[in-house]
C-alpha cells in the first residue's frame, strides 16, 4: 500500500470540525495535532454554520449525545453538505439503546456521509445483522465481517471502515481487508474515536472519487502507529500506549506505513 496522503495533511494543516463524545474529545484533538491537521470542537447550534464553512471535513460522534446537540448534528452535517466538505460518522454504541438508534436513524436521513467509521457491533446494527453487542464496545457476532461491512457502504452510499482485530474499508463495491494493529487499542478509551476523527483529515486532502484509497490509507497509518508503538511496550503499559500512539502519529513515516502495511484487496 502507499503513504500518499500523510504527506498531505503534513502539509495542508486541515482543519477539522468534530462534535464528540466528553470521553474522547481532548484525546481526538490531541491526535489530529499529532498527525499533522488542526482540531476544532464546537457543539453550539449558534456556530454550526460559520464553523463548517472555515473547516475541511466535519466529524459527528455520537458517545456521549444529549439533548439539543442532535439539532447542532443536523445544522452542522447539512451545512458541510452544502459546502461540499466531507462528513464522517462515528456511531457510537448505536446499538446499545433506543435514544442511539433512533439519532443515528435522524443523521443518517438527512446527511450524506462520506464515511462511516464503527467496530463490528455497531456496524452489524447498521446493516441489519444479528449480533449481541456490549455497549460501546463490538461484542460478539457470527455474520462475516467483509459482507456486512460491504452493506453499510451500499446502504449508505459511503466509504464504510469497520475496525477490529481486522479493519475492513469497503465502497460498496471495492473491499480491502487491514491486518495491521494491537490488542492495546481496545484497552484504552477513544482509540475507536481517535480514528473517526484523522479519517476526516485524511479525506479532507482528498479528492472525492479517491476516498476509498484514503480511507484505506487512514486504518493502515493508525493501526500500524500502533501496532509499533505496542512493540516496545509490557503487555499491560496502556497508560505508555495511549501516550505513545500520539507519539507515533506524530513521527510515523510514509516509509514505515509502507513497509508496514498488510493490506489484502477480497
Ligand atoms: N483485537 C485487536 N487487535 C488489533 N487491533 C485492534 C483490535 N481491536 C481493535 N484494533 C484496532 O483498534 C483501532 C480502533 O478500533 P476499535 O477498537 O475497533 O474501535 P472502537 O473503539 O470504536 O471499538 C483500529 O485501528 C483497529 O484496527
Ligand atoms: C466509553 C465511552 N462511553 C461513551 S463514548 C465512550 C468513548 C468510546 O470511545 P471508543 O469507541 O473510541 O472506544
Ligand atoms: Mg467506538
Amino acid at each position: 500500500m502507499r503513504s500518499y496522503y500523510l504527506a498531505k495533511i503534513r502539509e495542508q494543516n486541515p482543519l477539522i470540525h468534530n462534535i464528540t463524545n466528553i470521553v474522547a474529545a481532548n484525546y481526538c484533538a490531541n491526535g489530529l495535532l499529532a498527525l499533522g491537521a488542526s482540531p476544532i470542537m464546537a457543539v453550539a447550534i449558534e456556530e454550526m454554520e460559520d464553523v463548517p464553512a472555515i473547516s475541511q471535513a466535519l466529524v459527528i460522534n455520537i458517545g456521549t449525545l444529549v439533548g439539543k446537540e442532535i439539532e447542532a448534528m443536523l445544522l452542522a452535517g447539512k451545512t458541510a453538505n452544502k459546502l461540499g466538505i466531507p462528513v464522517i460518522l462515528d456511531p457510537v454504541g448505536v446499538a446499545a439503546t433506543q435514544y442511539r438508534k433512533r439519532i443515528v436513524a435522524q443523521l443518517l436521513e438527512h446527511i450524506q456521509f462520506s464515511g462511516i467509521r464503527g467496530n463490528a457491533g455497531e456496524f452489524a446494527y447498521l446493516a441489519g445483522v444479528d449480533w449481541k453487542v456490549k455497549g460501546v464496545d463490538a461484542g460478539k457476532g457470527e455474520a462475516n465481517l467483509n459482507s456486512i461491512c460491504q452493506q453499510v457502504a451500499q446502504k449508505y452510499q459511503t466509504i464504510a471502515m469497520m475496525s477490529g482485530e481486522v479493519d475492513v474499508v469497503s465502497d460498496g463495491n471495492r473491499i480491502a481487508t487491514l491486518h495491521n494493529g494491537t490488542p492495546m487499542f481496545p484497552k484504552i478509551t477513544g482509540s475507536g474515536c481517535l480514528l473517526s476523527a484523522i479519517s476526516g483529515a485524511f479525506f479532507a486532502v482528498a479528492d472525492k472519487s479517491d476516498y476509498f484509497n484514503a480511507a484505506v490509507e487512514c486504518c493502515s497509518t493508525y493501526a500500524i502507529a500502533g501496532e509499533l508503538v505496542a512493540k516496545s511496550l509490557k503487555e499491560t503499559q496502556y497508560g505508555q500506549f495511549y501516550t505513545g500512539l500520539l507519539d507515533k502519529l506524530a513521527e510515523i513515516s510514509a516509509q514505515e506505513v509502507e513497509q508496514n502495511g498488510r493490506v489484502n484487496y477480497v
